[in-house]
């Protein structure tokens, strides 16, 4: 007699899993390495920047108190007494009536205030000493880029769990940060299990298919922020099976198997988590595709059993994998970001179950909208290509229609949601 399996809701499964949450650890990264992964302190500001007065132009540094009678029928003379360029800091004294020829970024010397844009003074010689004019008023801070008018020290900058963008690497090498902490990757183990798989390079035979989950899976491993070790295609075979799974839980955070987890004759990972002693989280959830997908843990750490089928495998993992990696990683919101968009195409197909349909969110004229990224069946692998997002439809409808509003859920956003949904 089969096991009668009862489907829990969506919400439940992830918090079921969300229990077995472990707090992420720390590791220093170079800087140059450090792009995409996820900060694991907040950010401040160690010092002013720019953390002296300086130019934003390339003209004459002056004060502004010496301007004051300048017009354009009273032109003022300036006497030039230093030329510096960035990285050089005057070490004359500017009296009155005299200015420094300085470069955009170049420190202000200490007693000018303003900056004249070269393309404003007329520069000449006169008996081998330099002379600018000008044939106007500057006021005190004209044309200055203050010490600390990017950043003040101490000020909040980036958040912990935020994922490092080209803009954050700007901020990190600013203040020094050759070496950054970020969170250690979470290192989830892969096996893809069934007999009928090939390697992606192997010529087909009848009865066999190439192992796409495994590459999938990997990719989506990796775009959650952690690593993946791939320890490689099962056959379908109990005792082989069973003593990958419990060598390879040794070695990693977390466990994710793809097959065999349904009720067929040679799905085993039921069986597996029986023998290992895990302790099952739920066998069937309320949703399409993936409701056979599994989770059990074992002294803490959590087997995820995916579907075979490729997108119930896929939806399966963005679903109840992600969160708990992206928590991991320090963030504060590791759900997949929720929007609403307008559907752009019919979907009639009723179900009693919640479909997670896999989705090309788009823009149109400043809305988002949305539609079905090719046939919604669980063994389809093709729709899965230009899914930027999972629509959810609610179950126990008679289909969705053009025009209805309908939620989406992100699958490339950095962002997250609030929890619950
Ligand atoms: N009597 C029932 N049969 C099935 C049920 C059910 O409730 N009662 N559920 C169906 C649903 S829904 C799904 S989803 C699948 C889940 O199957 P398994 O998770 O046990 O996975 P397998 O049986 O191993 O494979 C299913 C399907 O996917 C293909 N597959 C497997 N691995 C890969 C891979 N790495 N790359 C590409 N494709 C893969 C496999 O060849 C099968 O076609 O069960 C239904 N049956
Ligand atoms: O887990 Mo199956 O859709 O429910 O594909
Ligand atoms: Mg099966």
């Amino acid at each position: 007699m089969l096991e009668k399996r009862t489907p829990i809701p969506v919400g439940e499964a992830v918090e079921k899993i969300m229990a077995y949450q472990k707090s992420g650890s720390i590791e220093y990264v170079s800087i140059n390495d450090s792009f995409g992964r996820f900060l694991a302190e907040d950010l401040k500001a160690t010092n002013d920047v720019p953390h002296f007065d300086r130019s934003p132009y390339d003209g004459f540094a002056v004060r502004s108190a010496d301007t004051k009678e300048a017009s354009m029928e009273n032109p003022l003379e300036f006497e030039v007494v230093d030329h510096i360029g960035a990285g050089h800091v005057t070490s004359k004294q500017v009296g009155s009536f005299q200015a420094v020829r300085i470069m955009t970024g170049a420190q202000m010397p200490e007693e000018c205030d303003a900056v004249v844009m070269l393309e404003l003074a007329k520069a000449y010689e006169r008996n081998g000493k330099n002379y600018m004019s000008i044939k106007r008023v500057y006021n005190p801070g004209d044309n200055v880029s203050f010490k600390g008018e990017d950043a003040k020290e101490g000020e909040s900058l980036v958040k912990k769990g935020t994922r490092i963008n080209p803009g954050i690497q700007a901020i990190l090498a600013t203040f020094g940060y050759a070496e950054v902490p970020v969170a250690q990757k979470p290192v989830i183990g892969l096996f893809a299990t069934g007999t009928e798989l090939l390697e992606v390079h192997e010529p087909l035979e009848p009865g066999k298919i190439r192992n796409s989950n495994a590459h999938m899976i990997s990719a989506q491993i990796d775009r959650a922020g952690a690593e993946v070790i791939y320890f490689g295609k099962l056959p379908d075979e109990f005792d082989t099976c069973f003593n990958a799974v419990k060598e390879a839980l040794e070695k990693v955070d977390m466990l994710i198997t793809t097959g065999g987890v349904s009720v067929g004759d040679f799905d085993y990972l039921p069986a597996i988590y029986e023998k290992l002693q895990a302790e099952v989280l739920f066998n069937k959830v309320a949703m399409r595709p993936g409701s056979v997908t599994t989770v059990a843990q074992h002294e803490g750490k959590l087997l995820f059993g995916l579907s075979g089928n490729p997108s119930a495998c896929y939806v399966g993992f963005e679903l109840f994998a992600r969160p708990i990696i992206r928590r991991m990683l320090f963030a504060e919101k590791p759900h997949l970001r929720k929007e609403k968009a307008e559907l752009v195409a019919d979907f009639p197909k009723a179900n009693p179950f919640t479909r997670f349909v896999r989705t090309a969110l788009n823009y149109s004229n400043g809305r988002l909208v949305a539609a079905p990224s090719g046939v919604d069946k669980s063994n389809i692998v093709m729709s899965l290509a230009g899914a930027n997002s999972l629509m959810i439809l609610p179950g126990g409808t008679r289909g969705y229609g053009k025009g209805d509003e309908v939620e989406v859920l992100l699958l490339e956003d950095h962002e997250g949601s609030e929890w619950p949904w």
